[in-house]
């Protein structure tokens, strides 16, 4: 068991600052996802954890204790990245015991372990075959194997980049399976919204070096921190309010696109805010019934869904996916219903 704690981390390479004081925790036995874009500093993050980089400040515990002067291959993490990096030369077995080799552990124990966790991520049968004679999916399940039994903290970064869709689907229930069944505390880097969301105890959305918020799958979607936030963890609207008055903590009443509406949001808010509204919390109705009205702009068949833009009188764009066939055409004054406990208030922060 083991819980994993990141302080204000901080990284600079030459004058470039990748880590800004990043901070985020893994009780033991989580999963932990850091998400966001290219270049934000997820990697970085991982291979501080793994050793492979040195700090420029902050702090790393394990169960409490600082591991920033331990080196990487005492830190007991395994370590899984998108190209496997299994050696060439050795075989799935011999990939897979090479960590407790290099622990010098009896090798009666090695075998065992690595029979396990041959079993676990279905490789039985494969034990004596080179990686040039298996196929991607499965050198990843070596890799992953690998890092298994070095039990009981794994970095996966980007672990399903390089398999094809229906692979990664698989591997990706596999790793949330093993990770839950074994207790395994894990940080996992991906830039996969829809991956982070469904494989996570908690996620650190990344941006530029920080960790922008740090919450629940759910609590990510629904009361994101900021627009980067709600723009990174599924579709969103967006409208700025003209007015903005607090009632109670986390409770507004706000005027936006002529519209009047009481409504929970960031708690704190003092300055400029705008409203969060995903597509599932907007219905289309007749102009006299919404909350809003508009004029729709564009409106697409996709096949299972129609997806309509409507413009509002202040030049805001609603994006909504309303039930199939429903008949509306472009040009067409409609009104927009909204699900106010659906409806989330964030202050505008600079992007
Ligand atoms: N060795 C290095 N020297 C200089 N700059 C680096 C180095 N490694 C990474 N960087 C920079 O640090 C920033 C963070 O890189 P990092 O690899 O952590 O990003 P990331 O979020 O993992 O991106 P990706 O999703 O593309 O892998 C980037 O701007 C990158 O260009």
């Amino acid at each position: 068991m083991a819980t994993v704690e990141v302080r204000d981390l901080r990284k600079r390479y030459q004058d470039f600052l990748a880590l800004d004081g990043v901070s985020l925790r893994a009780e033991s036995g989580q999963l932990v996802t850091l998400l966001g874009p290219s270049g934000c500093g997820k990697s970085t993050t991982l291979r501080c954890l793994a050793g492979f980089l040195e700090a420029n400040g902050g702090e790393i515990t394990v169960d409490g204790e600082s591991i920033l002067g331990v080196p990487a291959n005492r830190r007991g993490f395994g370590v899984v990245f998108q190209n496997y990096a299994l050696f060439p030369h050795m075989t799935v077995a011999e990939n897979i015991g090479y960590g407790l080799k290099i622990q010098k552990l009896p090798k009666a124990e090695i075998d065992t372990r690595v029979h396990d966790a041959m079993k676990l991520v279905r490789l039985d049968g494969l034990a004596t075959r080179l990686p040039r004679e298996i196929s991607g999916g499965q050198q990843q399940r070596v890799a992953l194997a690998r890092a298994l039994v070095l039990k009981p903290k794994l970095l996966l970064d980007e672990p399903l980049a390089n398999l094809d869709a229906r692979l990664r689907d698989e591997v990706r229930w596999l790793i949330r399976d093993l990770q839950q069944q074994s207790g395994i505390t894990a940080f996992y880097v991906t830039h996969d919204q829809s991956e982070a969301m469904a494989m996570s105890n908690m996620v650190a959305v990344m941006k530029a070096g920080r960790v922008a918020q740090f919450a629940t799958p759910r609590e990510i979607y629904q009361k994101p921190t900021e627009r980067y936030v709600a723009d990174f963890t599924g579709e969103a609207n967006f409208i700025t309010c003209s007015s903005v008055t607090p009632l109670a903590e986390g409770r507004y009443a706000i005027t936006a696109a002529g519209a009047t509406l009481e409504l929970n949001g960031v708690p704190g808010i003092t300055g400029p805010a705008e409203l969060l509204l995903r597509p599932e919390a907007l219905a289309l109705t007749t102009p006299e019934a919404g909350t809003f009205q508009g004029t729709v702009s564009k409106s697409a068949f996709l096949g299972a869904a129609l997806r309509f833009e409507i413009t509002l009188a202040d030049g805001s764009v609603l994006k909504l996916t309303p039930e199939p066939n429903h008949p509306v055409e472009a040009g067409q004054k409609v009104g927009i219903a909204i699900d106010q406990s659906h409806a989330w208030l964030m202050p505008e922060v600079a992007p």
